[in-house]
């Protein structure tokens, strides 16, 4: 009867190569579930169709393929197919949508370590998605060793073009994200990354526990 629609919520995984996002964003869609939400989990570049396609012009190829430029307009082309068709009709209907990777990496990779900045990146989220943020974003983190660790188990076969950037491009990803978390400590919660899958689902589920009343 009236009142205002119902709204979801929008939680963003992000972090460098390996830290274990995908596999967390399936075990925190899990656990919510479990409390009785309705979760869709998702993922970037991709969870629409049209940005599905789009991520395979991004992730394969050559190194130099692609300008931080170039990629910048790529992703947020993606980004905003996903919001439009994805993200916002869940949101909408009062779901919570896990997302692995969002906004925040394009800050990192393209902005921090690509060297386009952060206000035109902004930007084009603006035009794009029309500024969606998440209600909380957690940034994995891990000691570069562990995460070369679980790398080398896990791409013995090679990593995609972005992935397979040099360590300093790495570094100064990893470097990006700890800025966006310095800068904005109320969306972004550092979650440390180490130890058992379950151990990191409960840090998780801690750092959204305000959210879910
Ligand atoms: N807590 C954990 N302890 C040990 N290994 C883990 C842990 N979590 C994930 N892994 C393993 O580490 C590897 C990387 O994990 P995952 O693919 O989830 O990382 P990711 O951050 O999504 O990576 P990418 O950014 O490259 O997509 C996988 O082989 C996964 O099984
Ligand atoms: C959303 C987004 C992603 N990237 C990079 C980060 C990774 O190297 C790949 C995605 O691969 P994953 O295995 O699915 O994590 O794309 C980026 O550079 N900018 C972005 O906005």
């Amino acid at each position: 009867m009236g009142g205002p629609a119902a709204r979801g919520r929008f939680i963003t995984l992000e972090g460098g190569e390996g830290v274990g996002k995908s596999t967390q964003a399936r075990a925190l869609a899990e656990a919510l579930r479990a409390r009785g939400h309705d979760v869709i989990e998702t993922r970037e570049p991709g969870g629409s169709p049209g940005a599905e396609a789009i991520r395979k012009l991004l992730l394969e190829g050559a190194d130099d393929r692609w300008s931080a430029r170039s990629e910048a307009l790529l992703f947020a082309a993606a980004r905003a197919d996903h919001v439009e068709r994805t993200i916002r009709p869940a949101l909408e209907r009062g779901a919570w949508v896990v997302c692995d990777r969002f906004l925040d990496s394009s800050l990192a990779y393209q902005g921090g370590a690509g060297g386009i900045g952060p206000n035109a990146i902004r930007r084009l989220h603006a035009i794009g998605s029309d500024g969606l943020l998440p209600d909380r974003t957690l940034l994995l983190t891990l000691p570069e060793v562990e995460t070369m660790e679980r790398l080398a188990r896990r791409d013995a076969a090679g990593a995609d073009r972005i992935g397979g950037k040099d360590a300093a491009f790495h570094r100064a990803v990893a470097d990006a994200f700890a800025r966006i978390a310095e800068a904005e400590p109320q969306r972004v919660r550092r979650v440390d990354a180490l130890g058992t899958p379950g151990e990191v689902t409960r840090r998780l589920l801690a750092a959204i526990a305000d959210l879910d009343r």
